[in-house]
C-alpha cells in the first residue's frame, strides 16, 4: 500500500532540462518531480531562474533540451490549441497581482470565466461570489483595484486564479511586500486551498520562513543545478552547503556575502601608496 502511494505519478515531470539565455545556461540539466496534491517550493538565489522555470512549465518559453511533462502532456510539443487548453487548468498568481485596473473586483474575478466559458450570468455571479467569499472579500466586490491594499489585491488575484477550478496553481513570490498579517493570511489561504480543493501548488519564493511553513517539498536551485531537495526539515540538516545556507538564511556561504574583489589588505595598501 505504501509503495502504491509513493508510486502515484507526479503531476509534473522534468527530465534533463537545459535552457540558456545568451551564452549562459540558466538550467544545465535539471530533473524534478512535482507531486500531485502537495505544495512544492522552488527556492534559490536571485536570478537563478525560478520565474523562468514557471514560464517553461506554462509553455511561454521552450527548453533547449530535455522534457517537461505536465499531467502527461509534453508541454514544449503541444499545439497552440492544446497549450491554451492546458493553461486553462494552470492557475497563476503573479507577484504584482496584475489586476485589470479598469474593472472592479467582481469583474476581475469574472474575467477568466467570461473568457473561457459560456456560463449564464446567474452562474457566473454565484461562482465569483463563492471565490471572493473564500478569500474573505465578498464584501469588496464593488471596489476598484486602486481602492485595495496590496494584501487585498493579492487575495483578489488569488480568487481570479482559482475561478476556473484549475488542477494546479503557480505562485510567483506571493509574499513579497506584504505586512506580517497579510503574509499570515496568504500562507493560510495557500495551504488550505491546496488541501480543500485538491490542488497541486508550486511556490517560487525568497521568503524562507513562510515557505518552509507550508511547503511539503522544497527544491533549491543554484548555478543551473538542483543543489538541494527535500522537506523543510531535511534541508535544515542537508549535506549541501547551498541548501543549508539558503534554508537557514545565512548571510555567507556558497553564495558569498562579498562581491568578488581583490585582497582587502592589498586594496587598502594600494590606496595608501597612491
Ligand atoms: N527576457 C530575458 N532576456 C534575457 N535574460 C533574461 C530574461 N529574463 C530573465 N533573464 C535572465 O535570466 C536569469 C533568470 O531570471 P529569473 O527571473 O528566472 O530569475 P529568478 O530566480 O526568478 O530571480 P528573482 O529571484 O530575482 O526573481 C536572470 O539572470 C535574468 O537576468
Amino acid at each position: 500500500m505504501i509503495n502504491q502511494l509513493n508510486e502515484i505519478e507526479p503531476l509534473i515531470k522534468i527530465r534533463g532540462l537545459r535552457f540558456a539565455r545568451g551564452n549562459r545556461w540558466i538550467f544545465d540539466g535539471i530533473d524534478m518531480d512535482i507531486p500531485r496534491g502537495q505544495v512544492t517550493a522552488i527556492m534559490g538565489p536571485s536570478g537563478t531562474g525560478k520565474t523562468t522555470l514557471l514560464r517553461l512549465l506554462g509553455g511561454q518559453l521552450k527548453p533547449h533540451a530535455g522534457r517537461i511533462e505536465v499531467d502527461g502532456l509534453e508541454v514544449p510539443n503541444l499545439s497552440t490549441t492544446a497549450l491554451y487548453q492546458l493553461r486553462k487548468r494552470m492557475g497563476m498568481l503573479f507577484q504584482s497581482g496584475a489586476l485589470l485596473t479598469d474593472l472592479n473586483v467582481f469583474e476581475n474575478v469574472a474575467f477568466p470565466v467570461r473568457e473561457h466559458t459560456q456560463l449564464p450570468e446567474s452562474l457566473i455571479r454565484h461562482l465569483v461570489l463563492m471565490k471572493l467569499h473564500a478569500v474573505g472579500l465578498r464584501g469588496a466586490r464593488d471596489l476598484m483595484p486602486s481602492q485595495l491594499s496590496g494584501g487585498m489585491a493579492r487575495r483578489v488575484a488569488l480568487a481570479r486564479a482559482l475561478a476556473l477550478d484549475p488542477m494546479m496553481i503557480m505562485y510567483d513570490e506571493p509574499f513579497t511586500g506584504q505586512d506580517p498579517i497579510s503574509m499570515g493570511v496568504l500562507v493560510r489561504l495557500i495551504r488550505s486551498f491546496n488541501d480543500a480543493l485538491n490542488l497541486t501548488s508550486i511556490i517560487v519564493s525568497h521568503d524562507v520562513h513562510e515557505t518552509a511553513e507550508i511547503a511539503d517539498l522544497i527544491y533549491i536551485i543554484a548555478e543551473g543545478k538542483i543543489v538541494g531537495q527535500g522537506t523543510p526539515a531535511d534541508l535544515k540538516t542537508s549535506e549541501s552547503a547551498w541548501a543549508r545556507q539558503f534554508i537557514n538564511a545565512q548571510a555567507d556561504g556558497p553564495v558569498p556575502f562579498h562581491y568578488p574583489a581583490p585582497d582587502y589588505m592589498a586594496d587598502l595598501l594600494r590606496g595608501h601608496l597612491c
